[in-house]
């Protein structure tokens, strides 16, 4: 269960200011169901959930049990939406320290080349046993020309073909359109295997297709939890929109009344990277022509110590959102020490995540009090169930509340100057 509190946020706004953004969150979610307002072409990430594919929840998994009896390495190759969404899950759920199965690496997410000589350097070094690693890649771009990906992927691929010449289409998977783009020459020529993004599912709305589902299948997670998770927020929000219709209000009215940053928090750091995915969906939905709040990743308590002053006391432009988990895993329990040199046997007795959510609840209360209105999202546990709900409720969000802002979500033109500009320099 996923919990929305937006009582810290709602207290900054009159109930003249809610009420407005109330009424243009209600016409924004009508747009999104009548497919009729701009980018409704886009709007596929919603199908998946009404009409779930299970023979391809069941295909990715046996594909990604196969590949975790197998491999020692599992590179995903992609950038944006076609590595965050994945990495945002696998890195909540997996453990700090040692992981079992195959050790997942990023690649195709910049262009280090420094990172991508000691990833070379790294596959080619034998395991404690002096055997060769056994290294698989899932390339992911719905484009199949992006440059960081591409890039990665032909130094990758051609490291891959010389140490495995008989099992290169095994241990290569491409995930990408149905067709057109450079991806697919390639699966034609090498008969890499396929998994298709749909075309009604932009990049950053794609964690619930293959783009996500292999990678994190990978990593051990149920998939089929994830999805069913996801599939059963959108139930829930088709039945009953108001709790996600009272949270588009209020963050379209502060952002009418000068919020422009939104800090997206946890105090959680295996989180850091589900921030990450939901910068990018917030960040490349609400922000062009002029509009949208400027999202941005904060871990806490390590980002008080360098944000905190900032939070609590500088510039009034920036609302908090809190990703909390109501429950984890940890067990460690302060003890009483019988010489209280370090002064903390008022803790004594107290678990750490009691602590840390002490924590919490001490920074949102300072933090509001210094004029930082906050929405708190709380999930009960940290699993693939909650995670699926989480994903659907800030797509869906996502698209309501970019339509308040009478903003196409679903594009990113902006993107294409940096890739035109860097392209004419690099002579292409
Ligand atoms: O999957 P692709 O086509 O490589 O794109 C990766 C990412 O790049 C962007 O298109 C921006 O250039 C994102 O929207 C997308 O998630």
């Amino acid at each position: 269960m996923i919990e929305l509190d937006i009582s810290r946020a709602k207290a900054f706004l009159s109930n003249a200011e809610f009420d407005g953004g109330r009424k243009k969150a209600s016409e924004a979610l009508k747009t999104v169901e009548k497919r009729d307002g701009e980018g409704a072409e886009w709007l596929g990430w919603r199908d998946l959930l009404s009409d779930p594919n299970d023979a391809i929840l069941e295909q990715l998994h046996s594909l990604a049990t196969a590949i975790r009896e197998e491999a020692d390495i599992f590179i995903v190759c992609g950038i944006g939406g076609s590595y965050l969404g994945a990495r945002a899950v696998i890195d909540a759920l997996s453990s700090f320290f040692g992981n079992k199965g195959p050790e997942i690496i990023y690649a195709g997410h910049h262009m280090s080349g420094q990172y991508l000589e000691e990833l070379l350097e790294y596959l080619a070094e034998p395991k404690a046993d002096g055997k060769p690693k056994s290294v698989y890649c899932n390339v992911i771009s719905k484009s199949g020309t992006t440059l960081e990906t591409a890039l990665s992927f032909r130094f990758i691929r051609s490291w891959m073909s010389d140490q495995y010449p008989d099992s290169l289409q095994d241990r290569i998977i491409c995930t990408t359109s149905a067709e057109g783009g450079a991806l697919n020459k390639l699966v034609d020529e090498y008969g890499f295997q396929k998994f298709v993004i749909p075309d009604n599912v932009g990049g950053r709305f794609s964690v619930l297709t293959p783009v996500g589902l292999l990678p994190i299948a990978v990593a051990g997670i149920d998939i089929r939890s994830l999805f069913y998770g996801a599939v059963s927020k959108f139930e829930e929000l088709e039945e009953d929109p108001q709790s996600l219709l009272n949270y588009v209000a209020v963050k379209h009215a502060l952002y009418q009344k000068g919020k422009t940053v939104d800090v997206l928090t946890s105090f959680e750091p295996q989180l850091e990277s589900l921030g990450g995915w939901l910068q990018q969906l917030l960040g490349e939905s609400e922000g062009k022509d002029g509009n949208g709040m400027f999202p941005t990743v904060a871990t806490y308590s390590t980002d008080l110590h360098s944000l905190g002053q900032f939070m609590q006391d500088g510039a009034r432009t920036v609302m908090e959102t809190f990703i909390t988990v109501e429950e984890t895993t940890g067990t460690l329990i302060v003890d009483e020490a019988d010489q209280n040199n370090d002064g903390l046997n008022y803790l004594a007795g107290m678990r750490l995540h009691e602590i840390n959510r002490g924590a919490f609840e001490g920074t949102i209360q300072a933090h509001v009090k210094g004029g930082v209105p906050s929405v708190v999202v709380n999930l009960e546990k940290l699993n693939a169930q909650h995670l699926g709900e989480f994903i659907y409720l800030y797509e869906l969000f996502t698209a309501v509340y970019c339509y308040s802002l009478d903003v196409n979500p679903f594009n990113q033109p902006g993107v294409e100057d940096y890739k035109s500009e860097m392209y004419q320099l690099l002579g292409k």
